[in-house]
């Protein structure tokens, strides 16, 4: 690992990738402790205590995080995006990106998600589910103009996932997105939405070098007033 300098892979047998995983150590510590039982009564708080520790122990890109969608199908899709915001007292995480991307086509056939962090630094997994609802055009025009330049391009190059037999029709593209983005700074790309998920679960889970996982859910009622708290066996 590490010694590639020209974004060509070493050759790489599979018989030694298996060696390789044999080798790899999980959840090496030092870890934190996490105790279940002073564990605050809605998950908002807690995550909030656990993504603020996550940035001062320097956890590398916290707010980054796999989105886990479904097809028309029922076929799960996964792939990782940015965390944008969270309101801890709602309990709400919000994520941004083209309505007119594969995940943004599956969230309009179903509209549920879950989001998985992973923080190997610190052995800490954070899962949150439910359903997901897409924000209103001012607000992702608003969005939108908050997002550095370099987001923006991609943005209004547009046509996310799709195949790209040729990467000049691409470049022209760009091209033609950094002129648009110069000229006119406060364009907006049509497609760009944020989406909010409510969480109606949400999981904590601090691994411990000696198997002795600590895992607390937090299930809201059918109300979406109140939050139980279930420790879970590792
Ligand atoms: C660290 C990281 C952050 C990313 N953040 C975003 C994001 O906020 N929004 C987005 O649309 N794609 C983001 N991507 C790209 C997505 O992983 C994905 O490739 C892209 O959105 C297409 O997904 P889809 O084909 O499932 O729609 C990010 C990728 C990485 C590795």
């Amino acid at each position: 690992m590490g010694r590639t300098t020209t974004g060509a892979e070493p050759d790489v047998a599979p018989s030694s990738v298996t060696e390789s995983l044999r080798g790899l150590a999980t959840l090496a510590g030092p870890l934190p402790e996490f105790d279940v039982d002073r564990a605050p009564d809605a998950p908002g708080p807690l995550f909030g205590e656990w993504f603020v520790r996550a940035v001062r122990e320097e956890v590398r890109e916290p707010h980054a995080m796999v989105l886990s969608t479904v097809d028309a199908h029922g076929r799960p899709d996964a792939r990782v995006l940015t965390l944008r915001e969270v309101d801890p007292d709602a309990g709400t995480w919000t994520f941004g990106t083209s309505i007119a991307s594969p995940k943004g086509r599956q969230l309009d056939a179903v509209p549920w998600a879950a989001l998985t962090f992973y923080w190997p630094e610190q052995g800490r997994q954070i899962r949150v589910r439910g359903p997901v609802v897409r924000a209103k055009a001012a607000r992702n025009a608003q969005d939108f103009l908050r997002r550095g330049p370099a987001g923006r391009v991609m943005s209004l190059v547009g046509r996310q996932s799709e195949p790209m037999p040729d990467p000049t029709e691409w470049e022209e593209d760009r091209r033609r997105a950094e002129l648009q983005l110069e000229r006119h700074p406060g364009v907006v790309a049509a497609d760009w939405a944020l989406y909010t998920l409510t969480a109606d679960r949400v999981e904590f889970w601090q691994g411990d070098d000696r198997q002795r996982h600590r895992r607390l859910e937090y299930r809201r009622d059918r109300a979406g007033a109140r939050w139980t708290r279930v420790p879970l066996r590792p």
